[in-house]
């Protein structure tokens, strides 16, 4: 069993903060002039008060990913830049397996938009490598890195709408692990993947 490191209002804190981040991220895009200072004001109000009144984020839920000690005994924290709750890099995203399938769901805003209203096409990339790794890593009993990956962009990606990425196992070949995937926005395959997943060589 892992240990936490830190109690469950600093981590609750941490992802307050972070939640500040990906707002004031989105409103540098979207807004100017005393728009932005009124978000700016009000976000750095709501860090004050809940630096100054750790009830103000009293929440019945607890944090999504405190910080713990890992069996082998060092400090993890999740860095990863589509899941981490306190990493404002990442969107809010779910993750579900369905047997050997696994969905993910998020809507992006403007810091992930390249072309006016379209996700930027190596984000996308980004998600797809984030669930078809996931597919693969449910198959195995180690780790596996990409080692190639294919991106294939049928049609323009929506900002702003709520994007399903699905990724599956395609084959196993001792240390290879192809899988595939797509990215839909509503019924229509926006984006396809499919790539090669390589367990490193047994240590000796
Ligand atoms: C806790 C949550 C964490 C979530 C993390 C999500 C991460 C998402 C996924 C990632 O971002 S991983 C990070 C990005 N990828 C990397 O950093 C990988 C960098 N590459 C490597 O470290 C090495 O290339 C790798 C360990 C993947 C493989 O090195 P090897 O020297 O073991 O590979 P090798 O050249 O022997 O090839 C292995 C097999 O694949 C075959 N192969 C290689 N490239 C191929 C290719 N392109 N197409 C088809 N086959 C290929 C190759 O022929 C060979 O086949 P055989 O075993 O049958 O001989």
């Amino acid at each position: 069993m892992s240990d936490l490191v830190e109690s469950r209002a600093d981590s609750t804190l941490a992802e307050f903060t972070a939640d500040v981040c990906r707002r004031l991220a989105s409103g540098l895009l979207d807004r100017t002039g005393d728009d932005l200072r009124d978000l700016v004001a009000q976000e750095v109000d709501g860090l004050r008060a809940a630096l100054s009144d750790p009830s103000f984020l009293d929440t019945a839920d607890a944090p999504s990913d405190p910080p713990f000690v890992s069996p082998k005994g060092y400090t993890t924290i999740n860095t990863n830049p589509v899941t981490s709750r306190r990493n404002p890099l990442a969107p809010l995203v779910t993750i579900e397996h369905d047997g050997d399938v696994v969905e993910m769901t998020t809507t992006l805003s403007l810091p992930y938009q390249g072309p006016r209203g379209r996700v930027h096409g190596g984000y996308a990339a980004v998600l797809l490598d984030h669930v078809l790794w996931h597919a693969v890593r449910s198959r195995l009993d180690s780790v596996s890195f990409t080692r190639s990956l294919t991106i294939t962009y049928e049609q323009a990606l929506p900002i702003g709408t709520e994007l399903t990425m699905t990724g599956r196992v395609t084959e196993i070949d001792g240390r290879k692990t192809f899988a595939a995937g797509e990215i839909k926005a509503g019924d229509v395959v926006c984006v396809r993947g499919e790539g090669l997943w390589v367990s490193p060589r047994p240590r000796t």
